[in-house]
């Protein structure tokens, strides 16, 4: 797999180092609500981002997963996003933040803060560990006083690893890196 990456962008120390500050940031921020938030991970590129921050965030947190699929096995996304897995916990009158590995295009979030939205949250924070701000199609709206966090600002490449993938591969690389061209143009 290393032998497909361009260069590293994050190595597996920044990661975490990061992750541990985001956490921290959510735990004071959340930690005079009377209800604990649900962190809600977008299945499938959130799983080990999410894995990492519940284990560092200090409060009794419920988690979900809600699945969204819009790149299949392209670098380039499909538009409106397939929901084929819906929040298993009630949302309503709940503090949710979704757990995000990229914001691309912002097609995903959009949907998914519109579906939540209407699921009677009382408020929608997101935490994405990347954001690819040049690529941007469509903004998000936060809901009620929900607040965004942000790990890294990512340039517009294609990047695989901790959790990204390119057609399901790469995942389970412990570092964050630019996937080389001629692996996707093949
Ligand atoms: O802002 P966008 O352009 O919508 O891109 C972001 C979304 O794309 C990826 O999911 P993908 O569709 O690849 O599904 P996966 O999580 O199963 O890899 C990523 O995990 C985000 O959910
Ligand atoms: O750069 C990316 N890498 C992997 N998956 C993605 N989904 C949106 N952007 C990306
Ligand atoms: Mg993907």
């Amino acid at each position: 797999m290393e032998k497909d990456i361009d260069r590293i962008l994050w190595t597996e120390e920044a990661l975490t180092q990061r992750v541990t500050q985001l956490a921290s940031q959510i735990t004071a921020d959340f930690a005079s609500c009377p209800s604990p938030p649900i962190l809600l991970g977008v299945a499938t590129g959130a799983f080990i981002f999410l894995a990492d921050l519940v284990r560092e965030i200090n409060l009794p947190v419920s988690v979900d997963f809600i699945r969204a699929s819009s790149y299949g096995s392209s670098t380039h996304s499909d538009g409106a996003p397939k929901f084929s897995l819906d929040v298993k916990l009630n949302i309503q009158d709940k503090h949710v933040i979704v757990v995000e590995d990229i914001i691309d295009t912002g097609n995903t979030l959009c949907c998914l803060v519109a579906h939540l939205k209407k699921k009677g949250a009382s408020s929608i924070s997101v935490c994405t560990l990347l954001d690819k701000p040049s690529r941007r199609k469509v903004n998000f709206e936060l809901v009620g006083n929900g607040k965004y966090y942000c790990g890294f600002e990512c340039p517009d490449y294609f990047v695989v690893g901790y959790g990204l993938d390119f057609a399901e591969r790469y995942r389970n690389l412990r570092f964050i890196g630019v996937l080389k061209p001629e692996i996707y143009k093949m």
